[in-house]
């Protein structure tokens, strides 16, 4: 605080016996973690072992960028400071592989991102890639048309897929309705050229021609026949940011039959306050000198949640299509929620979260309690404040 949360400067943090949980240290830029020899004790064989709390909390070290530096006590004289570095060394070798979703997101901790904005640009394909990579979404998605599928009483179905990309929908939507054994006609819509020239490629390889391709804006044309079924994948890591809920309103009303079903049905934001010297250090650097009015997409890793999110606002596409206003007033939304926080924490910004009902119980979570197991395509939201609040004992978010 006292040098202005200066980018350059880093910490030492030595630990001391009764160190046990620190995470309000992680949000630190901690370089270093000090051991003094007399955190240890003696082993069976008389070799310097840790207790099972600080191995704990040395394994969670172990899972940020710092060094380690064993400190001689004044009365461990004559120690041989290679047991420990040994110690540590086993200590390390026993952590856990991190799952492949970690593996793929841990270039990215605390890197910040703009929005996506797929939309106004047209997406390159390496990021439809990184996309089609995150296969438990698409997992649960093809559960969730499935179910619609099985739900539905038409004995034929139209399914659109609206912002179709490169086709992974449409692949799980064709899977979901052979493994219903239904007659489903599939519709892809897209805007981009480049991603429907892949779904031009995949039709005729993989999709045997039975998908009708439609080059787009899902805002404005006109089906000859509307959907039973409409599958979108258009959430940003705050549920609204990107394209939803304005782009699938207009889907809806245009393509959406009034009996028919909106996959998702319905997604909900929530917040959290959060300290990180980090990263207001790096919003601060971005964008100008206005890096701290904009938020922005990061998987978040040094930094110190200080509550438990809560809810802020809900969109719901369940309603019947032709009752949706004209013009985005409904979708307005207005929220305040008090989060009781320690005395001593600093707040440095909100993380942000969503929770998607994508049909019936099928669901989607990047929120830390409710998490869909092994999903990487969403990173939360970091909203950076601009005067950094400290002695708080509650904030309003
Ligand atoms: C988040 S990507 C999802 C792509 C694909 N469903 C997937 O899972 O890889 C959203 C897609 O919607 C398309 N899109 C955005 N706005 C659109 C619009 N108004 N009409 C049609 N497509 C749109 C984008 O070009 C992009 O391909």
């Amino acid at each position: 605080m006292l040098c202005g949360h200066q980018a350059r400067l880093q910490l030492a943090l030595e630990l001391g016996s009764d160190a046990c949980d620190l995470p309000q240290w992680r949000a630190e830029p901690v370089q270093l973690v000090v051991l003094p020899t007399h955190m240890f004790v003696s082993n069976a064989a008389r070799y310097p072992v840790l207790r099972k709390d600080h191995q704990a909390e040395i394994k969670r070290w172990m899972d940020h960028a710092v060094a380690y530096v064993i400190r001689q006590s004044d009365d461990d004289e004559g120690v041989d400071l290679v047991d420990y570095v040994r110690y540590l060394r086993f200590l390390a070798g026993t952590l856990e592989d991190p799952s492949a979703a970690a593996a793929a997101s841990a270039e990215y901790r605390d890197v910040l991102q703009a929005p996506l904005q797929p939309l106004m640009d047209h997406l390159e394909s390496a990021t439809y890639e990184t996309f089609e990579m995150d296969l438990p979404k698409y997992d649960h998605y093809e559960h969730a048309m499935l179910r619609a599928i099985q739900d539905a009483p038409q004995k034929e179905l139209v399914l659109m897929v609206v912002g179709a990309g490169r086709g992974p929908l449409v692949t799980r939507a064709l899977r979901a309705a052979r493994q219903a054994g239904r007659s489903v006609r599939v519709v892809a819509i897209e805007k981009n050229p480049s991603a429907l020239v892949e779904l031009q490629l995949r039709n005729a390889k993989d999709w045997g021609h039975q998908v009708t391709l439609i080059r787009a804006d899902m805002r404005g044309w006109v089906p000859a026949e509307r959907a039973d079924i409409l599958v979108s994948e258009l959430l940003g890591s705050f549920g609204d940011n990107e394209l939803s809920p304005e782009c699938l309103d207009a889907a809806c009303r245009l393509l959406l039959a009034p009996h028919g079903v909106c996959i998702p049905q319905s997604y909900s934001a929530y917040v959290a306050p959060l300290s990180s010297t980090l990263l207001h250090a790096r919003a601060q650097a971005y964008g100008g000198g206005h890096g701290l009015e904009t938020p922005y997409v990061v998987n978040i890793h040094a930094a110190h949640i200080l509550a438990e999110p809560q809810a802020m606002w809900s969109f719901s596409h369940a309603q019947a299509s032709d009752q949706l206003l004209g013009d985005n007033r409904h979708n307005q939304r207005r929220a305040s929620a008090t989060f009781g926080i320690g005395a001593s924490s600093l707040v440095h910004g909100l993380a942000g979260y969503f929770d998607a009902v994508l049909y019936g119980n099928v669901e989607l979570s990047i929120r830390p309690d409710t998490h869909t197991e092994d999903m990487h395509s969403w990173f939360p939201m970091y909203f950076p404040i601009k005067v950094i609040l400290s002695h708080a004992s509650a904030i309003h978010g």
